[in-house]
């Protein structure tokens, strides 16, 4: 086919593929240089020149660096085009800055006097794409979404901004990149949205890197997406301070944390860390969800004291009192002074921090008793041997052991120890359901915040040293003085920017949990105070944000827009929640698909027959994934056996679909869902769905 027979529309695409195949072309001129490079780098290590090793891990790094970007998975490297007044050539707009000479953005010093072949999409130049309109068109004649498969370009669309300014014979090609990029079935993953930010969407990702960035919005309006752009912004736009500090990302449950684990990686972006709020400590991974009383009562800034009074209490078996023989005579400290001195010493202290001092004042006690009768001895002789004695040693280990979280929050299961320390704080039947929902073996989600508070109120005990300058020394323990920051423990890492997604279900304690991890961060907090499960005390969750963020500035967003759900399926939702909050400014649905959803009402026998019917329809209508939300764990369960293994089909519960999104979703006993989980997480499950909605009632 000769140009002159092609198609407006082909010869566009024929014409971007020209530009397209020069990014490639010059992308593997630069992959090639790199490995050489990095090979290069080795080379200089192995000549053992004078400072060659400083230069070697400058260039390897700085190598190693490029090749994984430029290896990243490059869909639709080039995905956009500016077509500026002010500009004779068109700026292309892509995954990775590309120049002709071979540099990118990564570049220290990129020759900037050369119009790259393609810029990041982060860059400042690559602004407009995203915030121009018809009525500010920013210097944009003409924006062009560039669609493409692997390197060959598909389609274009065009929006025509400044008719006026465009040349004779500019050609603007269709219309709805967006609304295509919506269509589109989803895979079992999120996926970025680079090519498609809304200009709300953009001036959240782009806000400044300091202070707290506040992003809200009704369900679908991209604030996961945001925030995981935003992430992959900051770390363009200052990355020694952010891939060198550490950017967290917190969400609400490991499916949640899964389903989004891929979009940085896409973006060339593998340096942040993600977390479900259950795996915020190190060494637990915590999944179990608590109901909602016992939620509300582990949640709630109440149990700070009832830790408090936990960690002061004396250990389970503690020895009563100690008689010893030492050089033929009795040395003997009573029950009732032991117990008085432990009281005493760690009142307001950190009792692992301080069982040297513990320790020390046993030897004290001891040693006024038994120095008139060893003329002739320092205390330190007598400290020493004693310290030696196997009878003393038991004795200390069992009266001050060095205490792990675990054990003493397993002792919030006793009725009688959890009477002791809830008093006042926690009533009867609060206590009752709390003793019960303490399970060691399988911890809850809530459990992980009380463990991170209990860390932090015992503290950890100092490293020994080997020689140390000052201290004395009692069983291999030398204290060291001033008591050790939060920030030297390995799991309270100091993070520069912390992330936190789905931000109305977190609650007061685990705020607390995460603040520890971004005392000197700037924050980035996105969410729906709509989809919030929270039952408990209303005011304490953003008492405990606000604590967690201190003075820092704030900068507030709001997104409008639904992204996800048709008009017909975000209908559904918005009933629900207007039940109960009948004047909430809810988002639009960008879309409509005049597909109606579908509301089965059964009786009990036939849930069974029902729900597979309806799952089997769901995945027939459907070219990508299906959701299956029940009210509860039980449900969760029973209704995960009546389905088939699929990749593409998940069984959640209510709580569990918070952040989710599904293309066909099934909705089972709503009503149930509702009493369980309250109506807001109904809002949410009924808001999960890109094309289709069931429901299934019981009659
Ligand atoms: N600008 C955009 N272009 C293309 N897709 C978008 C855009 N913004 C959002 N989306 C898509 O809309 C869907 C919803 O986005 P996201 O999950 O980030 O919303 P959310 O506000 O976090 O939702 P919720 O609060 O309901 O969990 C996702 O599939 C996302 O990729």
């Amino acid at each position: 086919m000769t140009e002159t027979q092609a198609s407006p529309l082909e010869q566009e695409i024929a014409l971007e593929q020209r530009h397209v195949d020069r990014v490639y072309t010059q992308l593997a001129r630069m992959r090639e240089s790199m490995a050489r490079l990095e090979a290069g780098g080795y080379d200089l290590a192995g000549a053992r020149v004078p400072g060659s090793l400083v230069d070697r891990d400058a260039m390897v790094f700085h190598a190693a660096r490029q090749r994984q970007i430029l290896d990243a998975e490059h869909e639709g490297l080039v995905f956009g085009r500016l077509d500026l007044r002010e500009l004779p050539r068109p700026r292309y707009v892509g995954r990775i800055g590309i120049r002709e000479d071979g540099s990118t953005d990564l570049d220290p010093q990129p020759a900037d006097e050369v119009e790259p072949l393609v810029i990041d999409w982060r860059a400042p130049a690559a602004e407009p794409f995203y915030r121009a309109t018809a009525a500010h068109p920013l210097g944009v004649v003409r924006r062009r979404m560039i669609q493409s498969s692997g390197e060959k370009v598909t389609g274009v669309e065009d929006d025509l901004l400044d008719p006026e300014s465009a040349p004779p014979g500019m050609t603007v090609i269709g219309d709805g990149a967006l609304l295509a990029a919506l269509a589109k079935a989803k895979g079992t993953g999120m996926r970025d949205i680079v090519a498609t930010i809304q200009q709300e969407q953009d001036v959240a990702i782009r806000a400044p890197g300091s202070g707290v960035t506040v992003v809200e919005g009704g369900p679908g309006t991209g604030k996961t997406a945001v925030a995981l752009h935003r992430a992959a912004y900051l770390l363009y736009y200052d990355r020694a301070r952010f891939a060198g500090g550490g950017v967290l990302i917190v969400g609400p449950s490991p499916v949640f944390v899964s389903y989004i684990s891929a979009v940085l990686p896409s973006l060339g972006e593998e340096s942040a860390t993600l977390k479900s709020l259950g795996e915020l400590v190190e060494g637990v991974r915590a999944t179990r969800e608590e109901t909602a009383e016992v939620h509300a009562i582990k949640g709630s800034l109440r149990m700070r004291r009832v830790l408090r009074r936990a960690t002061e209490d004396a250990v389970p078996g503690q020895p009563q009192g100690l008689r010893m023989r030492f050089r033929g005579d009795w040395l003997e400290v009573p029950a009732r002074q032991v117990e008085q001195m432990r009281r005493q010493i760690v009142r307001g202290q950190r009792r692992n921090e301080i069982r040297a001092k513990a320790f020390g004042a046993i030897l004290d006690t001891l040693w006024e008793q038994a120095k008139s009768r060893l003329p002739g001895w320092e205390q330190s002789r007598f400290d020493e041997e004693l310290t030696e004695n196997e009878e003393f040693r038991t004795f200390l280990k069992r009266w001050w052991p060095r205490l792990r979280p675990i054990e003493v929050l397993t002792w919030l299961a006793d009725p009688k120890r959890l009477a002791w320390y809830a008093e006042g704080t926690l009533s009867r039947s609060e206590q009752a359901r709390l003793a019960a929902s303490i399970r060691p073996d399988d911890l809850s989600v809530d459990d992980v915040a009380l463990l991170d508070e209990i860390d932090g109120l015992i503290g950890r005990p100092p490293v020994a040293r080997r020689k140390a300058a000052t201290g004395y020394r009692v069983l291999g323990v030398r204290t060291q003085g001033g008591e050790r920051g939060l920030a030297d423990r390995s799991d309270y890492r100091d993070y520069a920017h912390v992330i936190v997604d789905e931000s109305q279900d977190v609650t007061p304690m685990q705020w607390r949990m995460i603040g520890r991890r971004g005392q000197v961060a700037s924050w980035t907090i996105v969410g729906d105070p709509a989809q919030t499960a929270w039952t408990g005390d209303a005011t304490e969750p953003a008492r405990a944000r606000d604590s967690a963020l201190g003075s820092r500035q704030r900068h507030a967003f709001s997104l409008t827009t639904n992204y996800r759900n048709p008009a017909e399926i975000f209908a559904v939702a918005a009933a629900e929640i207007r039940r109960i909050a009948p004047n909430l400014p809810l988002p639009k649905a960008v879309r409509s698909t005049g597909v109606i959803p579908v509301q089965v009402t059964v009786p009990r026998n036939e849930l069974r027959p029902t729900v597979e019917a309806a799952v089997a329809q769901l995945l027939d209508e459907v070219d990508g994934t299906v959701g299956v939300i029940t009210p509860e764990a039980s449900t969760r369960d029973t209704v995960a056996a009546w389905l088939p293994e699929s990749v593409r089909l998940q069984v959640v519960t209510g709580l569990a679909a918070k952040g989710m999104e599904y293309d066909g979703v099934l909705v089972v006993e709503p009503r149930r869902l509702r009493e369980v989980s309250g109506a807001r997480t109904l809002y949410v499950a009924l808001s999960r769905a890109t094309q289709r909605l069931t429901t299934v009632e019981l009659a």
